[in-house]
């Protein structure tokens, strides 16, 4: 058996406890990896590999990053998916014989990370847990670690249902048990989602009530995902914020694909912000606002009253001018209270932020002021509600520097006056250096070396220094030499040692004060985390309604309306991104009205006149509404809807064949299960993956169903043209258009809906306008040709009442009569006798036969 020196036993004996991370074992000012983990991490982290003599064992691998430049390594590694356990020495080397302690004090991963190059403090870093409650039923919880918000809420359906759900709010570590590890495995490993494991037995009772607001089958996910935080970081999480429970009657409810169709938060072609509607609506003017608007849009609200709250609020807004102004200007001010707050409680905030935390509490007081003044009831009442943290802010004023340094070592942080010791400490050290400025000028005169000076530095502390030329000057005998320059002479005298020893402990001391001081005003600040955390969010929904009133104004929305019913009215409504991207000028506005008996349109129309356009239109303006921003168009009178489903094919997903039919299909089956008759359903294309029948049929017993048994507002598009007469029998079903015409030839797009079917197809028109050449354009001329004069001979040839039932629809021609020359050949067939007959007679027969076919 090999023994290893004793430093590496303590070395594998921690590692033992974190296999999945790379252990950052801290060496001096070094952090080292050995193992498996030193010749992976030097190859991702492109460092030298070099090793180390282990004892019995021989060399082993190692390297290591200097633990001030760490940082930058543990976001490359945690960016890539794995996990670093930080293990520092917990005593100091100097007071321990033989081996230091060392302990793991945090562990840094993918879902905890909160800080650094990959985080945009715009948007939140979820972590989040499952917890499996019955067979199709899981909790879901979600933290953001940063800013302490907690959400927990429950998902139906299998591993695609949870995994869109960690997808949809982009997460990139999942807490699960081992047997969901098992399940979640390949979607984890396709995207890039990192499993832990955690027992939820192993949570430890908080501080801070977490779970009081939520039902106890949900618990069960948070605990996990707290035990999780509380393994991991080891440290205080008092910032944690009781878990929300998302209850769905609550909310509109959209799913992660609709999320994702509609390009609510993230658009589909660049993965990024712009063309979204939180792009759109993102006049906010503090990131915790912008965090905010994000949230509401996922989670649009269901209740009335709710929503009209919010929209007056904003009528209130948009009619005070001169008070949004201002507003802005002090939002402005506003530090990211939330993540500050998190900081705080972690114990990493610095004298910095502890400045900025003050900075934005003095704005808070003028800010409730202007809201009470301003008139308006809902915004004097949102007034009420804002604790402007007065003691906390009082705290920071006696106590912290105008611009302390970043770190609170350095001294500098704590105002003079704030406490006695520190402020004779203060006084020993600066008396020391007047004394020390006037030894300077002493020593000058008496030895008329005008170029005499005190210095300092660490090693030989302070110094009086003469250049060489001057030496013949001074009387050496009072000095005794220190330290030989190049061109100059060190010296002390006993009389500045004996200051320099006053100076520099006074100097150490009062750090040491400060140091305690600082940490003593942060500890106070933690206490009263609930209150930052409580106005950080009045301050954010604040932005967000200064953002909707700002954007209402700058755009022309108008204040939507509600109905009690099904009935959907909007006129002149635009697609709101399409629209600010496009010249506003050049937008062609649509109306849509949807009545209780009437709630599904079926919309034709040539490719790219507009029909996705139009139905995520009317989606959004939903959304928007329900969000409690004004919408676009000229008149909205709204259903509240309770859930939104999409199927939009994206341009990127016609590629794929069979997998994106799946997905379609995946797609109809969550609307089709879930969607109730407050729903707002938007189908596009169903059925275009797959063949004409297959998708034609698909699409018409789909639009059955929902017309059947779900009555959902509706909006299917569709380029089956049979379908249009489906009007006929389904009775709430209308046909509507986007209308083209044709001009010289070509096709132009006019961009508007209107009532009944289209009656053309333009798609080789499109292909002209996107320049394929003359040649190919003619040739898809003939052979639609073609193709449509087979679809009547097909048509014709199906019976009727076997058929698919748009068929049936169509079916008005008679069935064609069978042409006289087959009856003919056929009597003649019958006529022959076979047994009287030479095969030379046959042959001849054959030929005549088929001359009349011809
Ligand atoms: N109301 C409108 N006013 C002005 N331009 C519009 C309008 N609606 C759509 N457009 C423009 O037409 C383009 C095509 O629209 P859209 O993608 O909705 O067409 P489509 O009919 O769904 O096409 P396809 O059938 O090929 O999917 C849009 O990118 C937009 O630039």
């Amino acid at each position: 058996m090999t023994t290893h020196t004793p430093m590496m036993q303590q070395y594998l004996q921690i590692k033992s406890q974190y296999e999945d991370a790379f252990l950052f074992f801290r060496l001096g000012d070094f952090y080292e990896m050995f193992f498996t983990d030193a010749t992976e991490a030097s190859h991702i982290l492109e460092i030298t590999l070099t090793s180390r003599e282990g004892g019995a064992s021989g060399r082993i691998p190692m390297c290591g990053v200097p633990y001030h430049s760490a940082q930058g390594y543990i976001e490359t590694l945690v960016g890539k998916g794995y996990k670093v356990a930080i293990c520092e020495q917990t005593e100091d080397p100097r007071n321990v014989k033989g081996i230091v302690k060392r302990e793991v004090v945090k562990v840094i991963t993918p879902g905890t990370i909160t800080e650094g190059k990959n985080i945009d403090s715009n948007s939140n870093h979820f972590i989040g847990s499952f917890d499996r409650i019955s067979e199709n039923l899981c909790a879901f919880a979600y933290v953001d670690l940063a800013t302490g918000e907690g959400t927990v809420e429950h998902i139906q359906g299998d591993e695609s249902a949870l995994a869109a759900a960690v997808e949809s709010l982009g997460m990139k570590e999942a807490v699960v048990d081992e047997q969901m590890q098992l399940m979640l495995g390949d979607i984890s490993h396709n995207k890039g989602i990192v499993l832990s494991i955690c027992d939820r037995d192993l949570y430890k009772p908080h501080g801070r009530e977490l779970f009081e607001e939520i039902p106890e089958m949900a618990a069960g996910a948070c605990e996990r995902l707290v035990a999780y935080l509380q393994q991991t970081q080891k440290t205080s999480l008092e910032h944690l914020q009781p878990f929300n429970f998302l209850a769905r009657e609550a909310k509109l409810t959209i799913d992660a694909n609709s999320m994702r169709n509609l390009e609510l938060v993230q658009s589909i072609r660049s993965g990024g912000k712009e063309g979204t509607l939180f792009w759109l609506l993102d006049e906010t003017n503090t990131a915790m606002g912008a965090r905010k608007l994000k949230t509401w849009i996922r989670q649009p609200l269901a209740d009335r009253l709710e929503i009209e709250h919010r929209l007056n609020t904003v009528s209130e807004l948009i009619d005070a001018y001169f008070l949004r102004d201002d507003l802005k200007t002090a939002l402005r001010e506003v530090y990211d209270l939330e993540r500050l707050a998190g900081r705080i409680s972690m114990g990493s905030a610095s004298a910095r932020d502890l400045a900025q935390l003050r900075n934005s509490l003095r704005s808070i007081p003028d800010v409730k002021q202007q809201l009470a003044e301003s008139g308006k009831p809902n915004l004097v009442e949102f007034s009420k509600r804002i604790d402007p943290c007065g003691d906390q802010c009082a705290i920071l004023e006696t106590s912290i520097a105008e611009a302390p340094p970043l770190s609170a070592k350095e001294g500098g942080v704590i105002k003079d006056g704030y406490n006695e010791k520190l402020d004779t400490y203060r006084d020993a050290s600066r008396n020391g250096k007047l004394w020390l400025a006037e030894l300077e000028q002493k020593e000058r005169q008496k030895t008329g070396i005008k170029g005499l000076k005190i210095g300092y530095n660490r090693i030989f502390g302070y110094f009086i220094e003469i250049t060489k030329s001057n030496l013949h000057l001074a009387d050496l005998t009072r000095y005794e030499r220190k330290q030989t320059l190049a061109n100059a002479e060190r010296y002390i005298t006993p009389e500045l040692k004996e200051k320099e020893e006053l100076i520099l402990s006074a100097e150490s001391e009062s750090l040491d004060l400060e140091y305690t001081l600082f940490a003593e005003v942060r500890e106070q600040m933690k206490q009263g985390i609930e209150h930052i955390q409580q106005l950080a969010s009045m301050l954010s929904e604040l932005d967000v309604l200064l953002a909707f009133a700002e954007i209402s104004e700058s755009q022309n929305y108008v204040k939507p309306i509600f109905t009690e019913d099904k009935a959907l009215d909007i006129r002149n409504g635009r697609h709101p991104v399409v629209e600010k991207m496009m010249d506003h000028s050049l937008y062609v506005p649509n109306s849509c009205k949807l009545a209780n008996d009437a709630n599904m349109l079926l919309i034709t129309g040539p490719n790219m006149s507009g029909k996705s356009t139009y139905m995520r239109q009317v989606a959004l303006t939903v959304i928007m509404a329900q969000i409690g921003c004004y919408v676009p168009c000229e008149f909205a009178s709204l259903p509240i809807t309770d859930q939104i489903f999409t199927r939009i094919g994206a341009a990127d997903d016609l590629a794929s064949g069979q997998s994106t039919f799946m997905m379609e299909m995946l797609e109809s089956q969550q609307a089709i299960a879930h969607a109730t008759d407050r729903s707002l359903l938007l189908f596009d294309e169903i059925g275009r993956g797959t063949s004409t029948y297959d998708g034609m049929s698909l699409a018409q017993a789909m639009m059955e169903y929902i017309h059947d048994e779900i009555g959902a507002n509706t909006l299917f598009s569709t380029h089956y043209h049979e379908l249009t007469a489906l009007d006929e029998q389904l009775d709430r079903l209308m046909n509507v258009h986007v209308a083209a015409m044709e001009q010289e030839g070509k096709v132009v797009f006019l961009h508007k809906v209107m009532a009944g079917p289209a009656d053309k197809s333009y798609g080789i028109h499109v292909a002209e306008l996107a320049g394929l050449p003359s040649e190919l354009l003619q040739r898809a001329r003939e052979l639609l040709e073609g193709f449509e004069n087979q679809k009547t001979s097909e048509k014709k040839l199906l019976p009727s009442s076997e058929q698919i039932s748009f068929f049936d629809l169509q079916s008005e021609e008679p069935v064609a009569e069978q042409p006289a020359e087959e009856i003919e050949i056929l009597e003649n067939l019958k006529a022959i006798d076979l047994t009287n007959t030479t095969p030379l007679q046959g042959l001849q027969l054959l030929f005549e036969l088929k001359a009349k076919l011809k």
